[in-house]
Protein backbone atom coordinates (compact mmCIF):
# COMPACT_ATOMS: atom_id res chain seq x y z
CA UNK A 1 0.00 0.00 0.00
CA UNK A 2 1.20 3.38 -1.05
CA UNK A 3 -0.76 6.11 1.76
CA UNK A 4 -4.07 4.36 1.92
CA UNK A 5 -3.76 3.44 -1.79
CA UNK A 6 -2.97 0.22 -3.25
CA UNK A 7 -0.23 -1.41 -5.62
CA UNK A 8 -0.35 -4.40 -7.59
CA UNK A 9 2.67 -5.22 -5.96
CA UNK A 10 1.44 -5.07 -2.74
CA UNK A 11 -1.95 -7.17 -3.74
CA UNK A 12 0.46 -10.11 -5.19
CA UNK A 13 1.68 -10.40 -2.28
CA UNK A 14 -1.78 -10.28 -0.35
CA UNK A 15 -3.42 -12.95 -2.97
CA UNK A 16 -0.26 -15.08 -2.67
CA UNK A 17 -0.39 -14.80 1.14
CA UNK A 18 -4.23 -15.85 0.79
CA UNK A 19 -3.54 -18.78 -1.72
CA UNK A 20 -1.06 -19.98 0.55
CA UNK A 21 -3.43 -20.34 3.56
CA UNK A 22 -6.26 -21.54 1.22
CA UNK A 23 -3.71 -24.74 0.27
CA UNK A 24 -3.99 -23.70 -3.21
CA UNK A 25 -1.02 -25.64 -5.13
CA UNK A 26 0.73 -22.93 -6.97
CA UNK A 27 0.21 -19.60 -5.27
CA UNK A 28 2.75 -17.44 -6.82
CA UNK A 29 1.73 -17.79 -10.08
CA UNK A 30 -2.10 -17.80 -9.28
CA UNK A 31 -1.37 -14.37 -7.68
CA UNK A 32 0.27 -12.90 -10.07
CA UNK A 33 -1.97 -14.23 -13.49
CA UNK A 34 -4.85 -13.09 -11.40
CA UNK A 35 -3.75 -9.70 -10.18
CA UNK A 36 -2.76 -8.74 -13.38
CA UNK A 37 -5.67 -9.99 -15.51
CA UNK A 38 -8.04 -8.31 -12.92
CA UNK A 39 -5.85 -4.62 -12.83
CA UNK A 40 -5.51 -5.29 -17.27
CA UNK A 41 -1.88 -5.50 -16.72
CA UNK A 42 0.78 -7.83 -18.62
CA UNK A 43 3.22 -9.56 -16.41
CA UNK A 44 5.80 -7.41 -17.37
CA UNK A 45 3.64 -3.90 -17.06
CA UNK A 46 3.08 -5.33 -13.28
CA UNK A 47 7.30 -5.99 -12.85
CA UNK A 48 8.08 -2.52 -14.82
CA UNK A 49 5.07 -0.28 -12.86
CA UNK A 50 3.75 -2.49 -9.93
CA UNK A 51 4.37 0.15 -7.57
CA UNK A 52 2.05 2.46 -9.20
CA UNK A 53 -1.26 3.05 -7.13
CA UNK A 54 -4.10 1.38 -8.13
CA UNK A 55 -8.02 2.92 -6.99
CA UNK A 56 -9.88 1.58 -4.78
CA UNK A 57 -12.26 0.29 -7.25
CA UNK A 58 -9.80 -1.59 -9.04
CA UNK A 59 -8.26 -3.01 -5.78
CA UNK A 60 -11.83 -3.90 -4.84
CA UNK A 61 -12.16 -5.56 -7.39
CA UNK A 62 -8.83 -7.72 -7.04
CA UNK A 63 -9.78 -8.57 -3.32
CA UNK A 64 -13.33 -9.93 -4.80
CA UNK A 65 -11.27 -12.49 -7.17
CA UNK A 66 -9.10 -13.36 -4.61
CA UNK A 67 -11.54 -14.35 -2.32
CA UNK A 68 -13.43 -16.57 -5.46
CA UNK A 69 -9.94 -18.52 -6.02
CA UNK A 70 -9.59 -19.23 -2.22
CA UNK A 71 -12.88 -21.14 -2.65
CA UNK A 72 -11.57 -22.74 -5.90
CA UNK A 73 -12.78 -21.39 -8.58
CA UNK A 74 -10.00 -21.21 -11.79
CA UNK A 75 -7.82 -18.06 -12.17
CA UNK A 76 -9.22 -17.99 -15.92
CA UNK A 77 -12.49 -19.07 -14.95
CA UNK A 78 -12.59 -15.70 -12.79
CA UNK A 79 -11.02 -13.52 -15.27
CA UNK A 80 -13.32 -15.01 -18.41
CA UNK A 81 -11.01 -15.88 -20.71
CA UNK A 82 -7.99 -17.37 -21.13
CA UNK A 83 -4.98 -17.76 -24.10
CA UNK A 84 -4.48 -21.19 -26.26
CA UNK A 85 -2.18 -21.26 -29.09
CA UNK A 86 -1.58 -17.39 -29.63
CA UNK A 87 -5.53 -16.84 -29.66
CA UNK A 88 -7.47 -14.51 -27.07
CA UNK A 89 -10.59 -16.87 -26.33
CA UNK A 90 -13.21 -16.38 -24.20
CA UNK A 91 -14.55 -19.07 -21.95
CA UNK A 92 -18.16 -19.72 -21.01
CA UNK A 93 -20.13 -21.75 -18.26
CA UNK A 94 -20.87 -24.24 -20.96
CA UNK A 95 -17.21 -24.34 -22.22
CA UNK A 96 -14.26 -26.59 -21.26
CA UNK A 97 -11.10 -24.50 -20.30
CA UNK A 98 -9.04 -25.01 -22.96
CA UNK A 99 -5.63 -26.88 -21.49
CA UNK A 100 -1.99 -26.88 -22.50
CA UNK A 101 -1.90 -29.88 -23.54
CA UNK A 102 -4.03 -29.38 -25.80
CA UNK A 103 -1.97 -27.54 -27.71
CA UNK A 104 0.20 -31.12 -28.49
CA UNK A 105 -3.26 -32.03 -30.88
CA UNK A 106 -3.19 -28.62 -32.65
CA UNK A 107 0.64 -28.88 -32.79
CA UNK A 108 0.31 -33.08 -34.53
CA UNK A 109 -2.26 -31.59 -36.94
CA UNK A 110 -0.52 -28.80 -38.42
CA UNK A 111 2.10 -30.24 -40.80
CA UNK A 112 -0.93 -32.55 -42.14
CA UNK A 113 -3.26 -29.89 -42.75
CA UNK A 114 -0.40 -27.90 -44.42
CA UNK A 115 0.39 -30.87 -46.87
CA UNK A 116 -3.44 -31.05 -47.36
CA UNK A 117 -3.22 -27.11 -48.44
CA UNK A 118 0.04 -27.51 -50.73
CA UNK A 119 -1.49 -30.53 -52.57
CA UNK A 120 -5.05 -28.96 -52.98
CA UNK A 121 -4.90 -25.61 -52.28
CA UNK A 122 -7.23 -25.30 -49.71
CA UNK A 123 -8.57 -27.75 -46.54
CA UNK A 124 -11.82 -28.51 -44.73
CA UNK A 125 -11.82 -29.68 -41.21
CA UNK A 126 -14.34 -30.41 -38.86
CA UNK A 127 -13.92 -29.83 -35.02
CA UNK A 128 -16.18 -32.20 -32.74
CA UNK A 129 -17.03 -31.07 -29.50
CA UNK A 130 -15.17 -27.28 -30.27
CA UNK A 131 -16.09 -25.72 -27.37
CA UNK A 132 -14.59 -22.60 -27.49
CA UNK A 133 -13.06 -23.07 -30.70
CA UNK A 134 -9.66 -23.74 -29.27
CA UNK A 135 -8.21 -26.50 -31.90
CA UNK A 136 -10.21 -24.76 -34.74
CA UNK A 137 -9.67 -21.48 -34.32
CA UNK A 138 -5.50 -22.32 -33.77
CA UNK A 139 -5.63 -24.08 -36.75
CA UNK A 140 -7.63 -21.45 -38.96
CA UNK A 141 -5.40 -18.93 -37.58
CA UNK A 142 -1.81 -20.59 -38.92
CA UNK A 143 -3.68 -21.92 -41.73
CA UNK A 144 -4.98 -18.92 -43.91
CA UNK A 145 -6.23 -21.39 -46.88
CA UNK A 146 -8.78 -24.16 -44.15
CA UNK A 147 -11.85 -23.82 -43.52
CA UNK A 148 -13.57 -25.19 -40.84
CA UNK A 149 -16.76 -26.46 -39.40
CA UNK A 150 -17.17 -26.34 -35.37
CA UNK A 151 -19.65 -28.72 -33.98
CA UNK A 152 -21.11 -29.31 -30.63
CA UNK A 153 -24.26 -30.34 -28.89
CA UNK A 154 -24.02 -27.36 -26.47
CA UNK A 155 -25.75 -23.99 -28.28
CA UNK A 156 -23.84 -22.43 -25.52
CA UNK A 157 -20.43 -23.94 -26.60
CA UNK A 158 -21.35 -22.89 -30.29
CA UNK A 159 -22.11 -19.15 -29.43
CA UNK A 160 -18.89 -19.11 -27.09
CA UNK A 161 -17.10 -20.67 -30.32
CA UNK A 162 -19.02 -17.66 -32.86
CA UNK A 163 -17.62 -15.03 -31.01
CA UNK A 164 -14.02 -16.61 -30.12
CA UNK A 165 -13.98 -16.87 -34.41
CA UNK A 166 -14.63 -13.01 -34.29
CA UNK A 167 -12.44 -11.99 -31.61
CA UNK A 168 -9.44 -13.73 -33.34
CA UNK A 169 -9.92 -12.47 -37.04
CA UNK A 170 -11.61 -15.87 -38.49
CA UNK A 171 -14.95 -15.77 -38.55
CA UNK A 172 -15.41 -15.35 -42.52
CA UNK A 173 -13.64 -19.21 -42.42
CA UNK A 174 -15.44 -20.46 -39.15
CA UNK A 175 -19.16 -22.01 -38.90
CA UNK A 176 -20.92 -23.95 -36.43
CA UNK A 177 -23.47 -26.68 -36.24
CA UNK A 178 -25.53 -27.99 -33.40
CA UNK A 179 -24.88 -31.86 -33.62
CA UNK A 180 -24.75 -35.12 -31.35
CA UNK A 181 -21.15 -36.27 -32.64
CA UNK A 182 -21.99 -37.07 -36.54
CA UNK A 183 -25.65 -37.02 -36.15
CA UNK A 184 -25.93 -33.62 -38.10
CA UNK A 185 -23.05 -33.17 -40.02
CA UNK A 186 -23.22 -32.90 -43.89
CA UNK A 187 -19.84 -33.13 -46.41
CA UNK A 188 -16.65 -34.36 -46.32
CA UNK A 189 -13.60 -33.35 -44.62
CA UNK A 190 -9.80 -33.37 -45.07
CA UNK A 191 -9.24 -33.27 -41.37
CA UNK A 192 -11.45 -34.61 -38.24
CA UNK A 193 -9.92 -33.81 -34.82
CA UNK A 194 -12.19 -33.62 -31.90
CA UNK A 195 -11.39 -33.73 -27.89
CA UNK A 196 -14.34 -35.00 -26.88
CA UNK A 197 -15.35 -35.77 -22.84
CA UNK A 198 -12.88 -38.98 -21.77
CA UNK A 199 -13.23 -39.57 -18.15
CA UNK A 200 -15.21 -42.47 -16.94
CA UNK A 201 -18.40 -40.94 -15.15
CA UNK A 202 -17.30 -42.84 -11.86
CA UNK A 203 -14.17 -40.80 -11.40
CA UNK A 204 -15.85 -37.40 -12.14
CA UNK A 205 -16.64 -36.94 -8.42
CA UNK A 206 -12.84 -37.65 -7.99
CA UNK A 207 -11.62 -34.45 -9.60
CA UNK A 208 -10.55 -31.55 -8.28
CA UNK A 209 -12.76 -28.37 -7.76
CA UNK A 210 -11.03 -26.08 -10.18
CA UNK A 211 -12.41 -28.91 -12.81
CA UNK A 212 -15.44 -30.77 -11.31
CA UNK A 213 -17.39 -27.55 -10.24
CA UNK A 214 -16.45 -25.66 -12.90
CA UNK A 215 -16.05 -27.33 -15.80
CA UNK A 216 -19.27 -28.40 -17.90
CA UNK A 217 -20.18 -32.17 -17.27
CA UNK A 218 -20.93 -32.72 -20.96
CA UNK A 219 -17.17 -32.09 -21.55
CA UNK A 220 -15.57 -34.29 -18.56
CA UNK A 221 -18.01 -36.97 -18.45
CA UNK A 222 -17.02 -40.09 -21.38
CA UNK A 223 -19.36 -42.26 -19.96
CA UNK A 224 -19.09 -45.70 -17.56
CA UNK A 225 -15.73 -46.40 -19.40
CA UNK A 226 -15.19 -42.97 -20.38
CA UNK A 227 -15.21 -44.58 -24.22
CA UNK A 228 -18.47 -43.26 -25.60
CA UNK A 229 -17.13 -40.59 -27.50
CA UNK A 230 -14.90 -42.48 -29.10
CA UNK A 231 -17.06 -45.13 -30.15
CA UNK A 232 -19.29 -42.44 -32.08
CA UNK A 233 -16.33 -40.78 -33.39
CA UNK A 234 -14.60 -44.21 -34.84
CA UNK A 235 -17.58 -45.43 -35.78
CA UNK A 236 -19.03 -42.61 -38.06
CA UNK A 237 -15.34 -40.62 -39.36
CA UNK A 238 -14.78 -42.61 -42.71
CA UNK A 239 -18.34 -41.30 -43.54
CA UNK A 240 -17.31 -37.64 -42.99
CA UNK A 241 -13.67 -38.03 -44.54
CA UNK A 242 -11.97 -37.43 -47.76
CA UNK A 243 -9.99 -40.33 -49.36
CA UNK A 244 -6.67 -39.99 -47.54
CA UNK A 245 -8.14 -38.16 -44.98
CA UNK A 246 -7.12 -37.80 -40.91
CA UNK A 247 -8.48 -38.03 -37.81
CA UNK A 248 -6.82 -36.55 -34.77
CA UNK A 249 -7.96 -37.12 -30.81
CA UNK A 250 -7.23 -36.31 -27.78
CA UNK A 251 -6.90 -39.36 -24.84
CA UNK A 252 -6.92 -39.67 -21.58
CA UNK A 253 -3.71 -40.70 -19.80
CA UNK A 254 -4.43 -44.98 -20.10
CA UNK A 255 -6.72 -44.84 -22.96
CA UNK A 256 -4.09 -45.41 -26.05
CA UNK A 257 -4.87 -49.10 -26.52
CA UNK A 258 -8.73 -48.94 -26.46
CA UNK A 259 -8.73 -46.25 -28.37
CA UNK A 260 -6.54 -47.59 -31.06
CA UNK A 261 -8.67 -50.73 -30.79
CA UNK A 262 -11.42 -48.75 -31.82
CA UNK A 263 -10.68 -47.19 -34.51
CA UNK A 264 -8.61 -50.44 -35.38
CA UNK A 265 -11.85 -52.40 -35.79
CA UNK A 266 -13.28 -49.25 -37.71
CA UNK A 267 -10.95 -49.58 -40.24
CA UNK A 268 -8.26 -46.88 -39.71
CA UNK A 269 -4.98 -47.27 -38.35
CA UNK A 270 -2.34 -45.45 -35.79
CA UNK A 271 -0.18 -43.37 -38.21
CA UNK A 272 1.02 -41.38 -34.87
CA UNK A 273 0.94 -40.95 -30.99
CA UNK A 274 1.98 -37.84 -29.23
CA UNK A 275 2.44 -37.24 -24.87
CA UNK A 276 1.84 -34.85 -22.81
CA UNK A 277 4.10 -32.25 -21.19
CA UNK A 278 3.82 -34.68 -18.70
CA UNK A 279 5.01 -37.68 -20.40
CA UNK A 280 1.29 -39.48 -20.71
CA UNK A 281 -0.13 -40.54 -24.00
CA UNK A 282 -2.83 -37.60 -25.40
CA UNK A 283 -3.19 -37.64 -28.63
CA UNK A 284 -3.62 -39.92 -31.44
CA UNK A 285 -3.77 -39.83 -35.10
CA UNK A 286 -5.53 -42.19 -37.43
CA UNK A 287 -5.88 -42.30 -40.87
CA UNK A 288 -7.70 -45.33 -43.41
CA UNK A 289 -5.94 -48.41 -43.53
CA UNK A 290 -5.78 -48.43 -47.80
CA UNK A 291 -4.03 -45.12 -47.32
CA UNK A 292 -1.29 -46.28 -45.16
CA UNK A 293 1.52 -48.57 -44.70
CA UNK A 294 0.48 -50.99 -42.45
C1 LIG B 1 -13.42 -31.88 -23.52
S1 LIG B 1 -14.50 -30.64 -24.23
C2 LIG B 1 -13.44 -30.02 -25.53
C3 LIG B 1 -13.68 -28.59 -25.91
C4 LIG B 1 -12.64 -28.00 -26.89
N1 LIG B 1 -12.61 -28.75 -28.12
C5 LIG B 1 -11.26 -28.01 -26.25
O1 LIG B 1 -10.43 -28.84 -26.63
O2 LIG B 1 -11.01 -27.18 -25.37
C6 LIG B 1 -15.67 -31.70 -25.09
C7 LIG B 1 -16.77 -30.98 -25.84
O3 LIG B 1 -17.63 -31.98 -26.41
C8 LIG B 1 -18.97 -31.54 -26.32
N2 LIG B 1 -19.84 -32.71 -26.37
C9 LIG B 1 -20.17 -33.55 -25.37
N3 LIG B 1 -21.00 -34.51 -25.81
C10 LIG B 1 -21.20 -34.29 -27.13
C11 LIG B 1 -21.95 -34.95 -28.14
N4 LIG B 1 -22.67 -36.04 -27.88
N5 LIG B 1 -21.92 -34.45 -29.39
C12 LIG B 1 -21.17 -33.34 -29.67
N6 LIG B 1 -20.44 -32.66 -28.75
C13 LIG B 1 -20.45 -33.14 -27.49
C14 LIG B 1 -19.03 -30.77 -25.01
O4 LIG B 1 -20.13 -29.88 -24.98
C15 LIG B 1 -17.66 -30.08 -25.00
O5 LIG B 1 -17.73 -28.80 -25.58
Amino acid sequence: MIGDRDTATALIAEARRRFAEASLADPATDARVLVAGVLGLSLSDVLMRGDVAVSRKEAEQVREAISRRCKREPVHRILGRRAFYGLDLQLSPATLEPRPDTEILVDSVLPHLKRTIAEKGSARLLDLGVGTGAIALALLKECPQARAVGSDISEEALSTAERNAHINGVAERFETVRSAWFACIEGRFDIIVSNPPYIPTGVVAELDPEVRDYDPLAALDGGQDGLDAYRALSAGAGNFLEPGGLVAVEIGYDQKNSVTALFEAAGFCLIEARRDYGGNDRVLLFTTRNCCAC
